[in-house]
């Protein structure tokens, strides 16, 4: 999966709202919103597969703790379809993650108790127009 823009330094309070917009590739095989410390401790590993690792059409999300990915958790619906032009907007609480798009809303648990975010990343067929903190 491409690397693609990569922001650190962030100091995401719960409740604040981490906004990503862009557009989903006419081709896409899958891609990956990854919020958390850094490449190797993710609260959450936000990941839309239209065909990759062996999913069709299937939302995997997880946690990632030191480098070691943790269990995953497919959700049931897809809202996604080639070409979309989407705004994600995930936020947190000591709890859980939402993740909130325009037909659909998302919760993972903050398996490790992550009360900042400082690092985003956007990883796979999805082309970046526009990020926003609120
Ligand atoms: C059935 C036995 C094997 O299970 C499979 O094991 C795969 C490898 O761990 C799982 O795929 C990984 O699932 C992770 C989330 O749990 C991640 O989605 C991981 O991809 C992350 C990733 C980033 N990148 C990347 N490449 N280049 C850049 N910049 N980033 N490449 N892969 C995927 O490679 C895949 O989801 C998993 N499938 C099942 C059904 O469990």
């Amino acid at each position: 999966m491409e690397q693609g823009l990569v922001v650190t330094q962030l100091d995401i309070q719960p409740g604040e709202c981490i906004k990503v917009k862009g557009k989903i590739l006419s081709d896409a095989k899958g891609f990956a919103v990854n919020v958390g410390k850094d490449s190797s401790t993710l609260m959450l590993h936000f990941n839309p597969r239209f065909n990759c690792h062996g999913d069709v059409n299937t939302i995997v999300c997880n946690s990632k703790e030191c480098g070691v990915w943790g269990e995953e958790d497919r959700k049931a619906d897809f809202p996604f379809q080639h070409g979309d032009k989407i705004e994600i907007c995930i936020s947190f609480n000591e709890t859980e993650a939402t993740v909130k798009l325009p037909d659909a809303e998302f919760q993972f648990p903050n398996r490790l108790g992550m009360e900042r975010i400082e690092y985003l990343a956007v990883e796979g067929d999805f082309k970046v127009k526009a990020i926003k903190f609120s």
